[in-house]
């Protein structure tokens, strides 16, 4: 059975509103949308990964804030992955996008109309659930 790539992801919020990215052409699920990260190294925390892959895809520096449930997904293909989210707040940097198609802005209620990636619309899902009562 193929291993599973544990992957974390930030869900950056600020000024109320939240960033989002969209993979480009040549990267694997093309066009779709994605909140930003990647794989998690031998010997990493999830939240040190997180950090220095939003260094290095968008050179922004964050906060990580609150862990939300990650999600466990098999793409067609057999690929296995567990997406680990985390709500995070800006510190600095100016953004830079380095491997994105695009990145936006955008209010939390507009999140769902965006074409994701299977893995992380349960996680939509769960931010949106959490963010409404609190928000
Ligand atoms: N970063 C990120 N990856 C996601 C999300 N949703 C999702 O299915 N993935 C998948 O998780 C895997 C991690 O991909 P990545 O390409 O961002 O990770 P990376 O930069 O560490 O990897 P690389 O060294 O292969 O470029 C990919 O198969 C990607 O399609 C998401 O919201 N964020």
């Amino acid at each position: 059975m193929a291993k599973t790539i544990r992957v974390t992801c930030a869900i950056i919020h600020d000024k109320g509103k939240i960033l989002v990215a969209q993979r480009s052409e040549n990267m694997d699920l093309p066009l779709k949308w994605e909140f930003p990260g990647g794989k998690i190294e031998a010997d990493e925390s999830p939240e040190a990964c997180l950090k220095r892959e939003i260094k290095e895809e968008l050179n922004l520096r964050i906060e990580v804030k609150k862990a939300f449930k990650s999600n466990f997904h098999s793409y067609a293909g057999g690929k296995e992955i567990e997406l680990i989210p985390f709500l995070c707040g800006y510190i600095s940097g100016h953004l830079i996008v380095k491997e994105h198609q695009q990145i936006r802005w955008i209010e939390p209620e507009n999140l769902l109309i965006l074409d994701w990636a299977d893995a992380d619309v349960p996680i939509v899902n769960d931010f949106m659930e959490w963010f409404k009562p609190n928000h």
